[in-house]
């Protein structure tokens, strides 16, 4: 299916939502921002639950709105699954009843199995929603609304009102759909930690607008951003744990552009991970140090330089092979060092942490 196009004006008394998006027609798309930049209005257009004063929401080769042609699908004809903070399950039926009776509304006629295993909920089936931990509630109502075939998923902050417990046992699942289902989703987060974990497309939102829209590494690693607000500036790293050193509890990460060492998370060799690096953990060298506690040297070249958020500072912009870092230094190492365009850096990271 080719890519998602989502332009939509829903104008409000003191707001306005404007966007003009293309997304990728799979993997997930965490829509980011502070509270009212409009991100739930978002995916109420997607739905069809608004009503702009222009829209095209086009999904693959299938067209919902388009206000050009006169063309507005209403939501009950456009398949799409939307997931709640709250899974707003029918309490008088069991989960099997929850999941059966969607089936059956949307007209599918797919087997339910595969959805039972891709959730991890077959043994929840006689379970009445009451009955479930607040994950497991959201984890049945994904799957509920996965059970009527949906073309993209909506999820608008499905984690926000899990503990972190419960969080930490539904993220896996939430990657496992990522990683297997062939439809786009909409993922709307407050959560820096569930971009880094789950987003392959981060769509930054702010006061209605698109601040920044583009792969999730290469955006969270540009300077003119400096940090995806409220949050530190930090590259991030998509590798394969490739090595172990037992004797110090370390494994080696291999990525698009070289080796780190972190703590050893204690996952097979093989697994495909994700490693943040905060700028301010980074710092660059033209030669390579003599005698350093730092084990994690990278030769790198500066891409771009910013103005940091203290006149003091810069954030640099680092390409490491095909990977990109950022660095927090001083504007006077900038000078000192004659850090510019295109001179090549060695970069000394101090930490690295497995985003988990
Ligand atoms: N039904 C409504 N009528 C009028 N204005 C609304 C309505 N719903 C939301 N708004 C306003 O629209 C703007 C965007 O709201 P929206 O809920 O899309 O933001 P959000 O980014 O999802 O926020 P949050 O993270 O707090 O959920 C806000 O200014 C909000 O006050």
């Amino acid at each position: 299916m080719s890519g998602l196009a989502i332009a939509l004006r829903i104008p409000r008394r003191d707001f306005v939502l404007d966007v003009d998006l293309r997304l990728p027609a799979d993997g997930i798309t965490a829509i980011f921002g502070p509270s009212g930049s409009g991100k739930t209005t978002l995916l109420r257009g997607v739905a069809g639950l608004e009503r702009p004063e222009r829209a095209r929401v086009v999904i693959g080769d299938a067209a919902w709105e388009d206000s050009e042609r006169g063309l507005v699908l209403p939501t009950h004809r456009r398949p799409l699954g939307y997931v709640f903070q709250e899974a707003s399950l029918f309490d008088h039926l069991d989960v099997a009843g929850n999941l059966r009776f969607a089936r059956k509304r949307s007209g599918s006629a797919a087997p339910l199995e595969p959805l039972l295993d891709l959730l991890g909920i077959a043994s929840l089936l006689h379970r009445r929603p009451h009955e479930l931990s607040g994950g497991e509630r959201q984890r049945v109502a994904i799957a509920r609304a996965l059970a009527t075939q949906p073309r993209i998923l909506l999820l608008d902050e499905p984690l926000a009102a899990v503990d972190l417990a419960r969080r930490r046992e539904i993220l896996p699942w939430l990657e496992k759909l990522r990683d297997e289902l062939e439809i786009p989703m909409l993922y709307v987060t407050h959560s820096g930690d569930e971009v880094a974990r789950l987003a392959d497309h981060l769509v930054l939102l702010e006061g209605g607008r698109v601040r920044a829209s583009g792969p999730l590494a290469e955006t969270l690693a540009r300077v003119d951003l400096a940090a995806v607000p409220g949050e530190e500036a930090g590259a991030l790293l998509g590798g394969t744990l490739v090595e172990r050193d037992a004797r110090w509890q370390l494994a080696q990460v291999r990525f698009a552009g070289g080796t780190l060492w972190i703590a050893d998370p204690g996952l097979p060799m093989g697994q495909a991970v994700r490693v943040r690096v905060l700028a301010r953990d980074v710092s660059l060298a033209l030669q390579p140090p003599a005698a350093s506690s730092i084990q994690n040297v990278l030769a790198c070249t500066v891409r771009a330089i910013a103005p940091g958020a203290h006149p003091s500072q810069a954030l640099v912009q680092l390409a490491c092979g095909e990977s990109l870092l950022l660095a927090r230094v001083t504007a006077r190492a900038v000078d000192a060092l004659g850090l510019a365009e295109g001179v090549p850096v060695l970069a000394q990271v101090k930490s690295a942490a497995l985003v988990a």
